[in-house]
């Protein structure tokens, strides 16, 4: 079971510059949208037997490319010194990970959070429509962030999500707000919208775990990511 002390080992301070932030961005984010293209298209190609398996050597010369260096285990949350926060392999916001829709949180000087975001035909659940875990995977760190952005990061205790209409796949918008804080827990409130109006609503409580509760009380360090 992961500790607070692996969860440390995960939250990094690599020392890169913002430049060089900015160089692995424009390196890998095209590559994680080329990857979600492909999983549309693995479910979309009507290739036959020799075009599919065309397809498939050409993949195989890329995992084998991409093998040649690499890291393993989770990305973690990575920063500088000049507070560049990166959680590139989350799955709902990260920049390297093509399971992401990705989200694109915009944090307004109110308090509110929102995304317009793309749910492709690899997010279906009921046919034409999106899977309920995946509007709960978005309502999750949309109200997650918005409790960080207040100034109380915290992991998820409870997420309480009413479907009200289903959500079609396509364009789609979240937005959230914080209701309270109390003492170690924040309650955020938020929708997923559609062309017809709201589908989703959750209720969340995030809660600063006793081990940064603790750190809290020693180093005076609110924040983390
Ligand atoms: C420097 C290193 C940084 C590492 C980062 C750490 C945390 C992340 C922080 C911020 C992230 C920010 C943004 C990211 C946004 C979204 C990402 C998605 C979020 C997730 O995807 S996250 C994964 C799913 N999430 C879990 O995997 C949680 C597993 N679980 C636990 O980690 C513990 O279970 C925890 C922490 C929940 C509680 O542990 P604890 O020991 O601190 O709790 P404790 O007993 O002291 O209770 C204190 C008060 O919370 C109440 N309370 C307790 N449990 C509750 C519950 N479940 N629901 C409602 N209220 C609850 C008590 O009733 C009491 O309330 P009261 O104060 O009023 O008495």
């Amino acid at each position: 079971m992961m500790d607070s002390l692996d969860t440390f080992r995960l939250y990094v301070n690599d020392g890169l510059s913002d430049e060089e932030i900015a160089a692995q961005a424009a390196r890998y984010q095209p590559l994680a949208q080329d990857l979600r293209d492909l999983i549309v298209l693995s479910i979309q190609s009507r290739g036959g037997d020799d075009d599919i398996l065309a397809a498939r050597k050409h993949l195989s010369d890329a995992k084998s490319i991409l093998e040649r260096d690499r890291e393993t285990g989770p990305y973690g949350t990575r920063f500088n010194d000049s507070g560049t926060f990166r959680t590139w392999g989350n799955a709902a916001i990260g920049l390297r990970n093509p399971i992401a829709p990705p989200l694109d949180l915009q944090f307004e000087d109110d308090g509110r959070v929102w995304a317009d975001f793309h749910l492709h035909a690899g997010y279906e659940g009921p046919a034409g429509f999106a899977h309920g875990g995946v509007s709960a995977l978005v309502l999750d760190q949309l109200l997650g962030d918005t409790a960080r952005h207040a100034g109380a990061p915290g992991m998820t205790g409870t997420l309480t999500v009413k479907y009200r209409q289903p959500t079609p796949l396509g364009d789609l918008r979240c937005e959230a707000l914080l209701d309270r804080i109390e003492g170690a827990k924040a309650f955020a409130m938020g929708t997923i919208s559609g062309p017809d109006g709201v589908c989703v609503e959750a209720e969340g409580v995030f809660i600063a775990p006793k081990w940064m509760r603790e750190q809290r009380e020693h180093t005076g360090v609110q924040g983390v990511q």
